[in-house]
């Protein structure tokens, strides 16, 4: 599989780079057991006091009590809902976990020397998750592989935009100053590919193990697979 032309990749996490697995079964439970007590520690906390204001919003209940905002982020987590104020709360929750050495950020085998290889030869290399910027530089700097973040250009979670919305990738590609199709991008979810290939860029789905190949965008199963 060939992309002589890509300039840059943008990678999404969970499902790509990453076991859904790891996601689902150790962040989100550390989340949902964790940000209860989190919350209640720390409301007052500027950095945190404007998320629950953000969640307040996202509810449409201005006035929700602390405890209302507790029960809708539990039951957004349960859901996995992508809202931006519950990613942004994620992250600092999860950022104690890494730090406390309670897990690792799961990488596939194939996925490090591949990320490695690109930046030596050349290629900008970025993410674009769901999961918070602060999320992401977690995940990647508290790798089963050690931290990775050196080899990463930037990061971009949906402050730019959800990432089954064309525009999200226009404005990627705007902040790259590349043309699309001079990045490629890297997902296993077809509507998050489709939106991309709108946007010009090239596309290649990952199918790992539990996830299913589309139709119309070029699959690999592993890092290893794509030549760049
Ligand atoms: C950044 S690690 C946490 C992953 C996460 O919270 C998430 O919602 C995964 O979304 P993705 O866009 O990487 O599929
Ligand atoms: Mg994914």
């Amino acid at each position: 599989m060939s992309n002589p032309t890509a300039r840059a990749i943008v990678t999404d996490i969970e499902g790509t780079t990453t076991d859904i697995s790891f996601v689902h079964k150790v962040l989100f439970p550390y989340a949902h057991a964790k940000l209860p007590d989190f919350l209640r520690a720390n409301s007052s906390t500027p950095a945190v006091a404007e998320q629950i204001d953000a969640v307040r919003s996202e509810m449409g209940e201005p006035d929700a009590t602390l405890e209302t905002v507790i029960a809708q982020l539990l039951q957004w987590i349960e859901t996995d809902q992508k809202v931006t104020p519950l990613k942004a709360l994620q992250g600092m929750v999860w950022a104690d976990g890494y730090q406390r050495g309670d897990f690792t950020g799961h990488l596939y085998s194939d996925v490090t020397p591949a990320l490695r290889q690109w930046k030596e030869d050349g290629k900008a290399l970025y993410v674009y998750s769901s999961g918070s910027v602060q999320a992401q530089k977690l995940l990647f700097g508290y790798s089963d592989e050690g931290d990775l973040t050196p080899l990463f250009s930037g990061y971009f979670d949906t402050h730019i935009g959800h990432k089954r919305d064309a525009d999200a990738y226009q404005r990627i590609v705007a902040e790259l100053d590349l043309p699309p199709e001079a990045v490629l991008f890297l997902s296993d979810v077809v509507e998050e590919l489709d939106a991309a290939k709108q946007a010009g860029m090239q596309t290649l789905q990952l199918v790992r193990e539990g996830t299913q190949a589309g139709t119309t965008h070029a699959c690999v199963t592993r890092f290893d697979e794509i030549a760049l």
